[in-house]
């Protein structure tokens, strides 16, 4: 079999574009982009104790300010920023 050109990166190294992440713009593929990086968030939104309609609003979009603050100026807690950690797909470069 012939090589892949394309070999998997280290998940550390995946570089993503915010055009890149952009496609994921629904509830059914939702990713988010808080702090320079990507998180395909799709699987969470169910589990989130705040209806969907909070974090889907977001979905293909930056968000940071939305997830510091909740939009009712007020942070998550440092379990939340771990969950998060548990999603992440990528850097983000423009
Ligand atoms: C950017 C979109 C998001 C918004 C606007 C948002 C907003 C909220 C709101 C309004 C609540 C309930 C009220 C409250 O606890 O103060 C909440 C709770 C919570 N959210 Fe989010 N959320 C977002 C994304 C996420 C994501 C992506 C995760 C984890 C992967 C997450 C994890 C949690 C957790 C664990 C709680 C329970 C309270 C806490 O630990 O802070 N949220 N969020």
């Amino acid at each position: 079999a012939q090589k892949s050109r394309h070999p998997v990166a280290p998940r550390e190294a995946r570089l993503l574009s915010r055009a890149e992440v952009a496609h994921h713009d629904r509830p059914e593929d939702c990713w988010l982009v808080i702090r320079g990086k990507a998180y395909d968030v799709t699987k969470y939104l169910s589990a989130h104790p705040a209806p969907p309609r909070t974090i889907t609003d977001h979905c293909g979009k930056e968000s940071t300010s939305a997830f510091e603050t909740k939009e009712r100026g007020r942070a998550h807690s440092p379990q939340a920023w771990q969950l998060l950690e548990t999603y992440f797909v990528g850097e983000v470069r423009d």
